[in-house]
């Protein structure tokens, strides 16, 4: 007989961010810190158990999402961006039930309004400026705890003001029609975020799957009250390596439509990526050459970006 190796349960770790003794110097601080810095090494993912967002306010978000994407298609083109990707993204034949708007800066009320009102010129949608910044607004409260904790669990306390300062967020709302077959079908190709913190939020219609470091993939199942916490390619490269970005894609069945939410922390454009001195020696030498994220996401979009196995190892790797 073979000694069997038992099987880990194919599902992310959860951990509870709505202790209300989470503060730093308390000891639960600590705890779920320690949570937080294994799942990301193990994962690059986990899930995060947030109540600060009452379920009423989820649920309005969700009413205005299904708004949005009942405009008609001119109207959502004006979605626009100057950075790329950060716009109306949609109608790509390799992804046809993916569609995504972005809203940038959405923490601050009146670039908010900046992205409702070429949408409703007319109408007075002031409400659903309302929803979504007081959405991304506790949203973001998550993101800061988080890289709060992992800055200090490998002791770069010292950098955590500069980090937090080097970053502003995205939030990008996006719409998985339903297949209406029996077949699975690919609503979001395989791929790693490029940002440093992406925190997604679903509605009851799964489809996310997150592949392990063995090459398993993990169907997510949040439950209501949680969040899915993910690294991108940038704190990966920040941490020099110590934290995996994983690849994840989204797959679609039923007759359901699947609508989420990612908010994105996204190195600013000119800030230089490079790994501090105290996460590089002998046993972990430097892996990648500093980057400005901006020209990072410009390799990517290119046809070379696109083609490599890892557009950040082939852009800047060492
Ligand atoms: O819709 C989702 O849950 C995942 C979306 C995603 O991976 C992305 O926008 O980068
Ligand atoms: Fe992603």
């Amino acid at each position: 007989m073979g000694s069997e190796t038992p099987l880990l349960p194919l599902c992310l770790p959860v951990i509870d961010f709505s202790n209300e003794y989470l503060k730093p110097g308390e000891p639960e601080w600590d705890l779920t810190s320690a949570d937080v810095q294994k799942a990301l090494q193990d994962y690059g993912c986990f899930e995060a158990s947030f109540d600060r967002i009452p379920i009423e306010l989820r649920k309005l978000v969700f009413e205005t999402l299904e708004e949005l994407f009942d405009l008609p298609l001119q109207t959502k083109l004006r979605n626009v961006s100057k950075k790329p990707f950060h716009g109306y993204v949609g109608q790509y034949p390799m992804v046809p039930l993916y569609e995504s708007m972005g809203i940038e800066d959405p923490d601050v009320a009146e670039r908010v309004n900046a992205f409702t009102k070429p949408l409703w010129p007319q109408g007075n949608n002031s409400f659903s400026s309302t929803r979504i910044h007081t959405f991304s607004k506790k949203l973001s409260d998550l993101d800061i705890t988080i890289r709060r904790m992992i800055m200090e669990s490998f002791g770069l306390d010292k950098y955590i003001d500069e980090h937090l300062h080097s970053t502003n967020y995205l939030l990008r709302v996006m719409k998985y029609k339903e297949p209406d077959t029996e077949e699975t079908k690919l609503g979001l190709n395989a791929h790693t975020d490029k940002n440093i913190v992406t925190i997604l939020y679903q509605n009851h219609v799964e489809g996310l799957e997150v592949q392990t470091k063995d090459n398993n993939w993990i169907k997510v199942k949040p439950s209501k009250d949680s969040f899915i916490v993910m690294i991108g390619d940038s704190l990966h490269a920040m941490l020099n390596g110590r934290l995996h970005s994983p690849n994840h894609r989204v797959m679609m069945t039923g007759t359901e439509t699947r609508y989420s939410l990612g908010l994105f922390s996204i190195p600013k454009a000119g800030h230089i990526i490079s790994s501090p001195e105290e996460l590089v020696d002998e046993e972990h030498p430097r892996l990648f050459k500093p980057f400005d994220h901006v020209e990072f996401l410009q390799f990517y979009y290119t046809q070379a970006g696109q083609r490599s196995q890892s557009a950040l190892k082939t852009y800047c790797g060492i």
